[in-house]
């Protein structure tokens, strides 16, 4: 059973209702499984069982401290872009020393802030960013551990949007100029040189692309130790897809096993940067239909939830389930575009959905719980929407919704 189902005619998060918690809280209204997040985590944790590892939660894909707390409790790491991402993972009670360092565009006050608390590893991007986090960690008197972020140019046969280890993307270091970069990388003063990264893409299906790319960094690991330089870790990076519609990913375990069936013997202790697969299915997001509008050639639900809260349709053409949470068994069943508030023809959160619906009804968005609400905006001056926890029959506010002065909170007029 998953942690979203119906019980006698009713959507429930686990043992809770989610009528009564939309009635509760308001729409829209993010609502996530404490029982989902653990689950999938454990689904690594489990599968790497005897085998040195770190698996580091993507905190982009859902970065509500309430969720990092909940994976923190489990013992996880942390894949962080930016200092805004650190200074979450540390109020949720994460270790620094299981927090990597991802992005291309680090700034010197995030490196420094990262080094004085101690992280794991900076995921070095570039070679500027190389030169610029060795200065850094000079000034401060310190060895920054790093491990360089390779572009293996594997096609991860995923959307061109969130496909991240072609040569023509921006991310990493071309594989074949890596053990120069390394070379010089092990001749810095204050850079430790620890292991090597990677992230080929996410949302993937299969496990070919991991396995390619992970007999590339083996290669390059050999290559590097002759050459005297001897990484300790390996990090594959995020990437494990989803089912968001007919989809059939691995499972976690079967992605696991194959990569541990590809790093042999080796001592090398592997990480992995996961986010959309511990978080996206759970989550949910809950709207109300405002209005019904049935045009001649189209009909429209106009929901209480839009773009902004949801960006992935709009920006990916991304597919999610339209699930009524009391679905009816009377009306007419209709097609319908799920459309939101907001002022753009591409707002719309699915398209073409048969419904049997009428004003009032509510609606959840499925597997929400990745890149969900850490894309929403405030775009048409909508505030952003409430977030909750169920945990077994209880449940908890984990993030207020925003209301319309918060939204203008550090703006002025000019002077008279
Ligand atoms: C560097 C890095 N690590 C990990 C992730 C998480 O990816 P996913 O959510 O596909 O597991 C991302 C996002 O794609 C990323 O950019
Ligand atoms: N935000 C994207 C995934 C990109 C992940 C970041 N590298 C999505 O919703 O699918």
């Amino acid at each position: 059973m998953t942690a979203f189902h119906y019980q006698q005619g009713e959507l429930f998060a686990e043992s809770l209702s989610l009528r009564e918690l939309a009635r509760h809280y308001g729409t829209p209204l993010y609502v996530y499984s404490r029982q989902h997040f653990e689950h999938s985590y454990r689904e690594y944790s489990d599968a790497l069982q005897g085998c040195d590892h770190l698996i580091c939660y993507a905190v982009k894909a859902n970065s509500n401290i309430a969720v990092l707390n909940v994976l923190a409790r489990l013992g996880a790491g942390f894949d962080i872009v930016s200092v805004g991402e650190l200074e979450r993972v540390l109020a949720a009670g994460g270790m620094p020393e299981r927090i990597v360092f991802s992005g291309v565009g680090k700034k010197a006050d995030e490196m420094r802030r990262a080094l004085e608390v101690g992280i794991r590893c900076f995921n070095v991007e570039s070679e500027a960013e190389l030169e610029r986090l060795n200065r850094v960690a000079g000034e401060m008197g310190m060895k920054a551990p790093v491990s360089i972020r390779v572009n293996p140019d594997v096609d991860a046969q995923t959307h061109p949007y969130i496909s991240t280890g072609l040569r023509d993307n921006k991310f990493g270091i071309d594989i074949a100029k890596a053990p120069e970069v390394y070379a010089r990388a092990a001749e810095m003063v204050n850079i430790e040189v620890v292991g090597v990264d990677c992230h080929i893409g996410s949302q993937l299906t299969d496990t070919r692309p991991f396995l390619d790319t992970l007999d590339r960094l083996l290669a390059l690991i050999d290559r590097l130790e002759a050459d005297g330089i001897a990484l300790h870790h390996v990090d594959l990076g995020g990437g494990l897809g989803v089912r968001y519609r007919d989809e059939v990913p691995p499972s976690t375990a079967d992605y696991i096993a194959a990569v541990r069936k590809g790093l042999g013997e080796r001592a090398l202790t592997v990480m992995f940067e996961p986010g959309r697969s511990i978080a996206a299915n759970g989550g949910v997001l809950l709207t109300e239909v405002e209005y019904l509008k049935l045009n001649p050639h189209k009909n429209f639900a106009v929901v209480d939830a839009a773009m902004n809260d949801n960006i992935r349709p709009a920006l990916y053409g991304a597919w999610t389930e339209i699930l009524p949470l009391s679905p009816r068994s009377d009306g007419e069943e209709r097609h319908y575009d799920i459309v939101g508030p907001v002022c753009e023809t591409g707002d719309f959160l699915a398209k073409d959905r048969a419904l049997r619906i009428e004003q009032g009804d509510l609606l959840a968005v499925a597997s929400c719980g990745a890149y969900g609400f850490t894309m929403s905006s405030n775009y048409n001056t909508r505030g952003r929407a409430a977030e909750i926890m169920v945990d077994g029959d209880q449940h908890y506010l984990i993030r207020e919704r925003e209301t319309v002065a918060d939204l203008m909170r550090g703006e002025h007029v000019l002077p008279e």
